[in-house]
């Protein structure tokens, strides 16, 4: 779906945001491109939606290559390229429906057809009942259900998400990540999802490339990243997003991956060192716990299992 060979990006002013990216999307997959602020994320989006062109090296989007393409053949590339935003991006005048037929309107769909697909897609993501409300009339859920249903108008066959949930709350946030793999599941399109939160990689993603100025550092199986982060700033991306816990004096919060989750045999040996259980997700096949540990107390001498911190 996607192919990046040895690109390069330098903006104007000499900014180097991209170096020597080669990274592959396969068709189906649902991708999360992870990185700080200033990682180069947004460049790698533009680059994929021919918003920008490489300063060396080739990027090809469904087999295409972008830069090298013009007028009517571009179009029809990056008419099959969805994209969802963190700010929604809708007109505050146009009510939902009227934003979702929008992308229609622009590829001049005759009205009755423009009609049943705005209807379909509305109700794709659960928005039927709202058609006819304005921006200001919907929550930041519903708006950015919208920007997926005006997403989704032209049938696209990658669907690139950028930072879509970082506005929304936890629960609403999940939602929409639920929502978009649902989509996935009935269409059959590929995802690419930008964020900075690990915790949209382990909700919603397969594969994930992480980025650190400008250079990807590790990429694979969301599982396998998830559970073994080789790079350092894989394991503070990890690592940043602390669960809300009181600490008693003297108490430390510590992350730590446990093979085979948690078991009778690694609860008994937590509740013998007086070490609290803060949180725990599930990864397949091992879990990602938070701890709260005693002073002096270290996770894996009283784990004694095999733990990646
Ligand atoms: N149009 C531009 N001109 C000059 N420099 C730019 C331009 N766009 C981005 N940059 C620079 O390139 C680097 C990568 O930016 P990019 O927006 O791709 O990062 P990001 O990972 O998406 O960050 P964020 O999460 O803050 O959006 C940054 O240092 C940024 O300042």
């Amino acid at each position: 779906m996607i192919e990046f060979q040895h690109v390069h990006k330098t903006y104007e002013g000499g900014h180097v945001a991209l170096q020597d990216l080669s990274l592959e999307v396969k068709a189906g997959s649902a991708f999360g491109i992870i990185g700080e602020s200033g990682a180069g994320k947004s460049t790698v989006t533009r680059l994929i939606s021919g918003l920008e062109v490489p300063s060396s090296g080739e990027v090809r989007v469904l087999g295409q290559n972008l830069a090298a393409l013009a007028g009517r053949e571009r179009r029809a590339v990056q008419s099959k390229i969805g994209m969802v935003f963190q700010h929604f991006n809708l007109l505050a005048q146009r009510t939902a429906a009227g934003n979702v037929a929008l992308p229609l309107e622009l590829a001049g769909v005759p009205k009755k057809k423009r009609d049943a697909r705005v209807r379909e897609v509305l109700d794709l993501v659960g928005l039927s009942a709202f058609a006819e409300r304005y921006p200001a009339q919907l929550s930041g859920g519903q708006k950015q259900r919208v920007g997926i249903a005006r997403a989704l108008a032209l049938e696209p066959r990658l669907l690139i998400a950028d930072e879509a949930t970082s506005a929304l709350d936890p629960a609403t946030s999940a939602s929409i990540l639920r929502l978009l793999r649902d989509v996935q599941t009935k269409t059959g399109l590929t995802l690419v999802i930008v964020t900075h939160q690990m915790e949209v990689v382990r909700a919603a993603c397969t594969h994930v490339a992480v980025m650190e100025r400008g250079v990807l550092v590790e990429s694979g199986e969301a599982n396998e990243v998830l559970r073994r982060p080789a790079h350092a700033a894989t394991r503070a991306l990890l690592n940043a997003h602390k669960p809300d816990v009181t600490l008693a004096p003297h108490e430390t919060l510590a992350r730590v991956t446990i093979e085979g989750g948690l078991g009778t045999e690694v609860l008994a040996r937590l509740a013998a060192s007086k070490v609290r259980v803060v949180s725990v997700e599930p990864i397949e096949g091992a879990a990602d716990v938070w701890l709260a540990l005693p002073e002096g107390v270290n996770e894996r001498a009283v784990l004694g299992v095999e733990v990646a911190a």
